[in-house]
This record gives C-alpha cells, sequence and structure tokens, in this order.
C-alpha cells in the first residue's frame, strides 16, 4: 500500500547553474555568454526526488530560498497547501526584479513565479508515487508529441572578443533565411517565430517576407517585444497582413495593444502584456489580445498554465506559449504541459536550438526533436532524470561566469555606452 498521504517534503535544494549563451539580439540589448537557471531539487521522506526548472538571477534565488524553507513538512500532494505556504513566505518580500526577463517588462505574480518549480516538483514526485506521466495528472494526454516553434534571433557573428560561433552572424534577410534552414534541417520545425525589435521595422519586415518566400506556406511570427509605436505597429500589421499567423508584442500595455488590435487584420499575441490573472479581465474588456502565450514558469506552474488555458477557452483567446533560455526540466514540463492542454492552438516557443547540446542537467536522449516535435517522456512523472555531475559542472561554471541576474542591457552597453533601452523605439 503507497503511503502517500504521508509522504512530506524534507530536503530543497537549490542550485543556480549557467549554461553557454549567444549573442542574441533583442529590443533590450544582446544575451550574455552565459544563460542563468536555478535548478530545483525537492526530496521526501521517502526518498523520492522531484525536480524543477526557473529563473537564475540573485534576487529570485533569494525568494526561492524563502520559500523552500516554508514548504519543509508540505505534503507532496498537496500543491494549494503549496501555494498558501510560498505566498505567506514572500508576504514581506519587497525586492523587485529577478524575473529573468532582462529589462523586458513583466509584471507577472512574483508568488506564482516562485511558486512554479516547487509545483512542478512536486508534480513529478506524484507521478513517481503512483508511477503515472505528469500529463496524466493534468487530465491525460491529447497528444502523444508536442509541436515547438524555431526561434529566430538577429545575432552577431559572436562574443565581441571571441571566436564567431558556428551559427554566424545574422543581421539581414539572408542571414535570417540561412538560421531558418539550419534550424528546420537540424530539428525540422514546422512554425517560426523571429524576434524583432531589434532593426528598424522596414528591415525587420523584409526579414519576414523573405522567409515567407523561401518557405510558403510555414506559420510566421514576429516579436518585436513592444519596441514599436501604435502608428508603427499599424503600419508593420499592414505590411505583412496574410503572411505571419499573429503578431506578437507590437507596442507596450493594453491600452496599446487594444488600439493596434482595432487597426491590423491579423490577432495580436502577448506574454508581456497580459502575465498574470489580473490582467487577464482589462485584457478582454479592451479586445487587446487574440491569443495569450502561457509560460508556466510566470503563470505559477503547470495547473495554473491549465487555468489559464480554460480562460482563453472560456473567452475564445486563442492560446500558444513562451519560452526563454531554458534546460532539460522546463523542456519536459512544458511538453507535459501542453499534451495535457486541449486548446493549444499553436506550436510552442523554444529556445532549445540556442543552447549547446552537450550542456543540460538531465541524463540525455529522452528529449528529442523530430519534425519539429518533442514526445512526451514516458516514464513517471516528468520522465526525466538528473545528471548530478553535470549539475555539478554547471553549478561550477555559474560560480565562475560572474553573472548574477541577467542583463542584456548592460552587456550590450560594454560595447556601446550610448545604447539605451527605449519602449517604444520605432
Ligand atoms: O517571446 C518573448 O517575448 C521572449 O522570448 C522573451 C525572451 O526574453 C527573448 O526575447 C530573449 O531571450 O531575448
Ligand atoms: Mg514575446
Amino acid at each position: 500500500m503507497l503511503n502517500m498521504a504521508q509522504d512530506r517534503v524534507t530536503r530543497i535544494a537549490i542550485t543556480p547553474v549557467a549554461f553557454h549563451d549567444l549573442p542574441l539580439l533583442n529590443t533590450v540589448g544582446v544575451h550574455e555568454p552565459f544563460a542563468l537557471r536555478a535548478i530545483v531539487e525537492v526530496e521526501t521522506a521517502d526518498g523520492l526526488l522531484g525536480l524543477g526548472e526557473t529563473y537564475g538571477d540573485e534576487a529570485h534565488l533569494a525568494r526561492l530560498r524563502a520559500a523552500a524553507d516554508a514548504l519543509i513538512g508540505c505534503e507532496v500532494f498537496a500543491v494549494n497547501d503549496a501555494a498558501e505556504r510560498v505566498a505567506r513566505a514572500l508576504r514581506k518580500d519587497t525586492t523587485t526584479g529577478g524575473h529573468g526577463m532582462s529589462g523586458m517588462v513583466t509584471g507577472s505574480s512574483t508568488a506564482d513565479r516562485v511558486l512554479s518549480p516547487f509545483e512542478v516538483a512536486l508534480l513529478d514526485i506524484q507521478g513517481r508515487t503512483v508511477g503515472r506521466p505528469v500529463c496524466d495528472l493534468l487530465g491525460g494526454r491529447l497528444r502523444d508529441e508536442v509541436a515547438y516553434s524555431g526561434y529566430l534571433f538577429y545575432k552577431w557573428a559572436g562574443h565581441p572578443g571571441q571566436p564567431d560561433d558556428e551559427w554566424g552572424a545574422a543581421l539581414d534577410p539572408e542571414g535570417i533565411v540561412r538560421q531558418a534552414h539550419r534550424l528546420i534541417d537540424g530539428y525540422g520545425f514546422t512554425a517560426l517565430k523571429l524576434k524583432g525589435g531589434v532593426l528598424p521595422p522596414q528591415q525587420e519586415i523584409a526579414a519576414i517576407l523573405a522567409l515567407r518566400a523561401e518557405f510558403p506556406g510555414l506559420p510566421l511570427r514576429l516579436d518585436p517585444n513592444a519596441a514599436w509605436t501604435v502608428d508603427t505597429s499599424v503600419m508593420v500589421g499592414e505590411a505583412l497582413a496574410g503572411v505571419i499567423e499573429y503578431l506578437e508584442d507590437p507596442t507596450p500595455g493594453i491600452t496599446g495593444m487594444a488600439e493596434v488590435a482595432r487597426r491590423v487584420p491579423m490577432p495580436l499575441a502577448t506574454n508581456m502584456c497580459v502575465v498574470a490573472f489580473d490582467d487577464v479581465p482589462p485584457a478582454i474588456r479592451a479586445d487587446a489580445v487574440g491569443v495569450i502565450l502561457s509560460d508556466h514558469h510566470f503563470w505559477g506552474g503547470l495547473r495554473r498554465s491549465q487555468l489559464l488555458g480554460g480562460l482563453c477557452r472560456t473567452f475564445g483567446l486563442g492560446l500558444s506559449m513562451h519560452s526563454n533560455s531554458h534546460l532539460g526540466i522546463s523542456l519536459a514540463a512544458m511538453t507535459h504541459l501542453a499534451a495535457a492542454t486541449p486548446n493549444l492552438n499553436y506550436a510552442c516557443d523554444t529556445h532549445w536550438p540556442w543552447k549547446r547540446a552537450d550542456e543540460d542537467v538531465i541524463t540525455p536522449g529522452v528529449l528529442t526533436f523530430s519534425s519539429g516535435s518533442v514526445p512526451v517522456p514516458a516514464g513517471p512523472g516528468l520522465g526525466v532524470e538528473l545528471d548530478r555531475e553535470a549539475l555539478g559542472r554547471l553549478h561550477e561554471q555559474y560560480l565562475a561566469s560572474g553573472l548574477r541576474s541577467r542583463d542584456d542591457t548592460g552587456y550590450m552597453q560594454s560595447f556601446d555606452p550610448s545604447y539605451t533601452a527605449v519602449s517604444p523605439r520605432w
């Protein structure tokens, strides 16, 4: 007889790690040589281990540690209790930042962001306890594999002062098309998203049109992270009518997005102006967005992301999935969530191809891309195992990197002191 009701959390370890990243450009600067993540291990009295992954910024780590202390003694099936413990632990927290999104606007709920990796780890333990994959705890899979969209970035040839990387530069339509070929050849992606807000809008329109000419019929998206005014957004939206499946966060704020939405033919998507449950009612009242990008890292974990999915279905909104730089625990969690979410109408974003294949904290072989999709891991829980030696190595890399918070703007300013992160820029 399983001792489920009695099994409680006895130990939590939070390990910051750093893995190599490339000089990927966005509207607030450029990615630093390493991306930071925190790996969360939750252990129970019965010796079960659950895994979670989240942002690695210092302010976030401090909140994770406070939450971890409050979670000792929590029953592994009591996720609601875990959420209350985390909220209580953070009540006096007045620090800001630490959201791992660099200078990009995010008003996401701090308690949800902190709860997320613990909720995932508890679900991992629950699945291991009952011998079922996490997607079964979310209502069961509706698909055996999850489609991801390839994430195109303008980029420099290499980090300044270092040799060119294997991807080379992508600073014009030809470079973006070359990069798209490489992503599709390597992973088989059947949808592509271009991270915009980097070059003047006409050049980004040209890149999308070049992709359309090269890959007829392939769903395309453009995301300038609120780099444009309302009028610029409308100009781009009109130029790309019938070309992109959605335009993501063209302009800042719900009011601005609503005005753009009224004047462009395609749906607007967001992971910037609707990032917490409190944002949903005003966005719906203003008719500001057609698609919400869920992200379990800031919506409070997998079950709360499913709640968001339900709201999208109720209000007739599309649902897609956002991603930052991440490792395999996150990809496994995203895949289980997407497999169990009926109305995930679009391929999910992933930064996966931008990390080195040999850098991860899980044992290799489980998460593989085929035709742009990842099969749902078969084992119990998340279906991935911690590689403790690799965890140690990436933690040493974190210590040696000297990086403690993501700062795309500061890194850009180290090469161009006149650079400022302004929104909107054009
Ligand atoms: O869809 C998005 O907005 C993102 O993926 C945000 C990320 O922070 C991305 O822009 C990045 O890492 O540069
Ligand atoms: Mg976005």
